[in-house]
């Protein structure tokens, strides 16, 4: 007894679109565009690799909404906020500031004052953001990375001064929140850390029927050359790179095609392949699903990593590749496999040496301007840094360090304002911080908590990192008048500040030497530990291949009794079934073949498919006959080659 599953497609067993013909994709293969505005001014950490770019907050166009200015204040002028679990910094710090010390008491006096009458005075006490809001002019709340057509041009954004009457009454506080986070932070700052990408290997060329036919030579035999391999993806470090922004204009990138065989036994040649260029630190994940992070594949630190992220397809093989003892002339050719393809996340943390933290307008960015060759944008309003500055401080040629200037942090930043905290990650991978405190402000000891307490809040670790205190702006009087008091109160914490005066570069350079002592300090620390070798970095596209090249008798049957469909489901059937080239009778014979030498036939007699069933292989569906053939093997001569719909050639 015998069985025969004759052939009919259904319209999923058309073949997928071939995208490598879409003209959108042109020149993909190519590394993505630089982009235009950035200034290259610093280098990388020894001088020797190529210079890196330095992006500064005057290239972006976009702002932030600032809170309103009763977010910043005192717990008990506000029932609300002080119900907040969450902070209880201004209590504390009040607390803290009234213990001994003349200044401190004087604040506290106005503190008992404010909550009396004088209401104007409140913004005196903290920051002066209260003065300024920022407002989006045509925000689109919808708007992200990969709305890549109104990022220059169609985000317009302003700055207001105005007197704010905004009064936070502690309603809808959780939207708000969750609305200010969405909305807060510019759409550069999420695409200059984070991209999703979409990469995909390409598919192998198929192979070909030819036969040679010559003169004086009779029975040629079969010629039809193999499909080239199809082009590989590969992911590489750019050392001129620090940001992922060039993604938000170019998220696919597909490798090219192998090229088809043809006769006289030539092959196809091998696809284009495609290299994502990404910056230093960049961590790539598999794209999660339905919020949840997915797995990290690779984590590339150095200059000139590459790591190899998707195998070109197959080629498929021409009927030269078929010729055998039993059939010399074989009229069969495979398609070539398809390349895989994948959803990346990226996610940029920033190779720095030392991050420079502190509230906006105490002058971080001027610090980094005086102590490296980079020119970060420097202006008297907070939030001029949208984006972090890196520089190069070099001490003697052996002797340097990358430093990293970040955007402003204020009380809150946790809940979504001013520019959020998710920046804060670049700070991670830095061995020590710098603090810079404006000794101008109303209240520097508030602001150095406030800032504190924010990096604490992100993350715990952060917190603990070593750090240094660099109290700013001293040739100003009322800096200069509080230092002493400053100075006072964290040395009771057991930290020993330093002061200077950014802009007239004094006390600058001992800023340095401690930041780069605790650098080096750290690095003694980790040297113990050993360098660690990055390891296999091509095990994404080796992880990729083995599910891909799963035996072919590997494979689960499932049973629809309403539709009498049976499924039959493996990927090494589902590869075979995708290379099938049905335009060649030879193939529906070897298919025929494969089921049944694998055990799907006799699988699905065990599980009582009848006559008439339909069978669903990877792509294809069939139906099921029962007949009898008593001639072995050749029971092929019963197929009737007209029930056979072709499907649509690739
Ligand atoms: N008088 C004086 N002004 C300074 C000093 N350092 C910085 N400034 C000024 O303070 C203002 C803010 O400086 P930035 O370096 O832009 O401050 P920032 O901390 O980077 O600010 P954001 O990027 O907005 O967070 C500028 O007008 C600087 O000129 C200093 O030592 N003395
Ligand atoms: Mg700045």
């Amino acid at each position: 007894m015998a069985y025969s599953i004759s052939i009919c497609f259904s319209p999923r067993a058309l073949a997928r679109p071939n995208n490598t013909r879409n003209p959108r994709n042109k020149g993909l293969s190519k590394t993505p565009n630089p982009i235009p505005k950035l200034k290259t001014r610093t280098t990388s950490r020894n001088f020797r690799s190529p210079p890196l770019t330095s992006v500064s907050g005057g290239d972006a166009t976009t702002y932030t909404r600032l809170p309103p200015k009763e977010d910043f204040f005192l717990p008990s002028l506000d029932s609300s906020y002080e119900s907040s679990s969450e902070v209880k910094l201004s209590n504390s710090i009040m607390t803290r500031i009234t213990d001994g010390n003349t200044s401190s008491n004087k604040l506290d006096n106005e503190k008992v004052d404010l909550s009396g009458e004088e209401e104007v005075s409140h913004e005196k006490l903290v920051f002066d953001y209260g003065k300024f809001e920022l407002f989006e002019v045509n925000s689109d709340p919808d708007s992200d990375c990969e709305n890549d057509d109104d990022y220059d041009d169609d985000e317009t954004f302003g700055f207001k001064y105005e007197e704010s009457d905004n009064v936070f009454d502690g309603e809808g506080f959780e939207e708000e929140e969750e609305k200010e986070k969405e909305k807060g932070v510019p759409a550069v700052m999420r695409c200059f850390d984070r991209a999703k990408i979409y990469v995909k290997s390409g598919d192998g060329g198929n192979g070909v029927v030819a036969f040679r036919r010559e003169k004086y030579v009779p029975l040629g035999g079969p010629s039809g050359g193999d499909g080239g391999r199809g082009g590989n993806v590969y992911i590489e470090v750019d050392g001129s790179m620090n940001s992922l922004l060039p993604f938000r204009k170019n998220i696919h990138f597909r490798a090219g095609r192998g090229q088809h065989g043809q006769g006289r036994k030539q092959n196809g040649a091998k696809g284009e392949d495609v290299v994502v260029k990404v910056a230093r630190g960049t961590i790539i994940r598999e794209a999660g699903q339905d919020g949840i992070q997915g797995e990290v594949l690779l984590e590339l630190l150095y200059p000139g990593q590459r790591a190899l992220l998707l195998r070109g397809g197959r080629g498929g093989r021409g009927n030269a590749s078929f010729k055998s003892g039993t059939n010399k002339v074989p009229k069969i050719a495979e398609n070539g496999e398809e390349g895989p393809e994948l959803w990346l996340e990226l996610e940029l943390k920033l190779v720095a040496d030392v991050g420079i933290v502190g509230a906006p307008n105490a002058g971080k960015s001027t610090l980094l301007s005086v102590i490296s060759a980079a020119q970060p944008t420097i202006a008297n309003y907070p939030y001029t840094t949208l984006l972090p500055n890196l520089g190069v401080v070099s001490f003697d040629y052996d002797a340097t360090m990358v430093v990293a200037d970040l955007p402003g942090l204020l009380e809150g930043a946790h809940r979504g304002f001013g520019l959020g905290h998710e920046f804060l990650r670049h700070t991670e991978r830095c061995s020590a911080l710098v603090h810079v405190v404006d000794g101008s402000s109303e209240q520097p000891e508030y602001e150095f908590d406030a800032v504190r307490l924010e990096l604490e809040l992100f993350s715990p670790e952060l917190a603990e990192k070593p750090y240094l205190v660099a109290f700013n702006k001293m040739d100003l009087t009322e800096a200069s008048k509080k230092w002493s008091s400053f100075k006072e109160r964290l040395r009771a914490c057991g930290i020993e500040p330093f002061c200077m005066s950014a802009v007239k570069r004094e006390g600058t350079h001992e800023v340095t030497c401690a930041a780069y002592e605790l650098v080096r300090k750290s690095i003694e620390a980790n040297k113990e530990e050993g360098w660690r070798d990055p390891g296999n970095l091509n095990h994404v596209a080796e992880m990729v291949q083995k599910q891909r090249t799963a035996p072919i008798n590997e494979f689960e049957i499932s049973h629809d009794s309403g539709s009498n469909t049976w499924h039959v489901v493996g990927p090494g059937l589902q590869r075979f079934v995708q290379m099938t080239n049905w335009r060649y009778i030879d193939s529906e014979r070897r298919f025929q073949h494969v089921l049944e030498a694998c055990g799907v036939s006799k699988s699905l007699i065990k599980l009582g498919v009848k006559e008439g069933d339909t069978v669903i292989v990877g792509e294809m569906e069939m139906v099921w006959h029962d007949y009898v053939d008593n001639s072995g093997p050749s029971s092929m001569r019963k197929w009737s080659v007209d029930s056979i719909k072709w499907p649509r050639c690739r």
